[in-house]
């Protein structure tokens, strides 16, 4: 087999691990002795064995004279665990292929440095673009030190996401719901506005088949709106987070702080500095859920980087029916946010497209 094959084995590897490794990236390993695989690893967990350390554990003593595919340059930093980079030379590997390069500036281009210092082969770029885009939350997180935001938004055909009556479950059929549930346990947090907390009392957790991890809950209410009654609030299902202002009354924060609610207040309202509070706290990716006031902050500053749209075969009409982004909006269409469509599927009975804002 060639080299792609075992690279292909080793993202496979990686993929299987969404949601777990934040905020490390999701990392494959695949060691190959004489044509046989006799090593194969993921990084399952921050803080636990790198994906090379797993393999190379795997691998044992065949691991000498090996070759080492790994999906992202091997750290050479001593970070929450020794270097892969010394552990590879180490084990005696003879050749190592890697598919891309760190964009931490502590690893960038050192540990194939280090490797090739050893007297290594090293092959750079197998599979690059692929692996690439697996981590795009994390290197935009290294890069941005703010999380990488994906909108989501589940309409009807003519693009309502509620009826005239406000009446809204459910719109999408259960698979397509089930697919959001995957978002909820891949995300670190999940983001509403306080209208949606208001109109629908939404739980905002994970709730799949085999359990999933639930997101952070974080919900933009300047002035504490939010009752203490609410699920939110209540259910301790996950921690909850309100992002609030000055205008906030001390005494609701406090009430709020005694159920276990954390309570930020930020010196405004605006969507960047709610991105920059949550960047400081470590969340490396964000789902927002709506409702269309906060949808429509967020392209209004531009602060998106994915958008998951649903579209359901139903009509609902109605001029006042709402739709998924509110908001001032632009005015003009050069203003418009350009996405590029990246996937276009049915699931269910609806339709799920995937698109990246150009140039994020
Ligand atoms: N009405 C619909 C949605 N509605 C999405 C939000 O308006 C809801 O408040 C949120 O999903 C509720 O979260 P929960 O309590 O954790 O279930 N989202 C969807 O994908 N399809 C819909 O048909």
């Amino acid at each position: 087999m060639n080299d792609v094959y075992y690279m292909k084995l080793a993202l496979d590897l990686a993929k299987s691990t969404k949601g777990q490794t934040s905020p490390n990236p999701m990392v494959g390993s695949v060691v190959v002795k004489n044509g046989a695989i006799v090593g194969v690893g993921a990084h399952l967990k921050a803080g636990e064995g790198h994906a090379e350390v797993q393999a190379l554990k795997m691998a044992g003593e065949k691991a000498v004279g090996s070759t080492i595919y790994v999906t992202l340059e091997p750290c050479s930093h001593y970070g929450k665990t020794p270097p892969c980079a010394d552990l590879i030379i180490e084990k005696g590997c003879k050749r190592v292929v890697v598919a891309t390069k760190d964009s931490n500036p502590d690893v960038s281009g050192r540990g194939i440095a280090k490797l090739k210092e050893a007297g290594l082969e090293v092959e750079f770029g197998i599979c690059q673009e692929e692996a690439n885009e697996l981590n795009e939350v994390f290197f935009h997180f290294m890069k941005n030190q703010i999380p990488y935001v994906t909108l989501k938004s589940a309409t009807t055909l003519d693009g309502k996401t509620a009826t005239v009556t406000r009446k809204s479950k459910w719109i999408t059929g259960s698979d397509a719901r089930e697919d959001v549930h995957r978002y909820r346990h891949e995300h670190d947090a999940i983001l509403v506005g306080i209208g949606t907390v208001l109109a629908d009392n939404p739980s905002l957790t994970t709730r799949l088949p085999n359990g999933g991890k639930n997101p952070i809950r974080v919900v933009l209410d300047r002035s504490l709106r939010i009752s203490i009654e609410t699920k939110l609030i209540q259910d301790q299902e996950a921690p909850t987070w309100i992002l609030t202002t000055e205008q906030a009354s001390k005494a609701k924060q406090t009430e709020l702080e005694q159920l276990g609610v954390n309570v930020f207040r930020l010196q405004d309202d605006s969507v960047e500095s709610a991105l920059a509070l949550l960047g400081t706290k470590g969340i490396t990716s964000l789902f927002v859920e709506g409702g269309a006031e906060v949808n429509g902050s967020f392209l209004k500053a531009r602060a998106v980087n994915q958008v998951i749209t649903y579209l359901a075969p139903k009509l609902f009409g109605g001029k006042e029916a709402p739709t998924a982004i509110g908001g001032v909006g632009f005015h003009e269409v050069e203003e418009a946010l350009e996405l590029e469509i990246k996937e276009v599927t049915t699931i269910g009975t609806d339709i799920k497209i995937v698109s990246r804002v150009k140039g994020s």
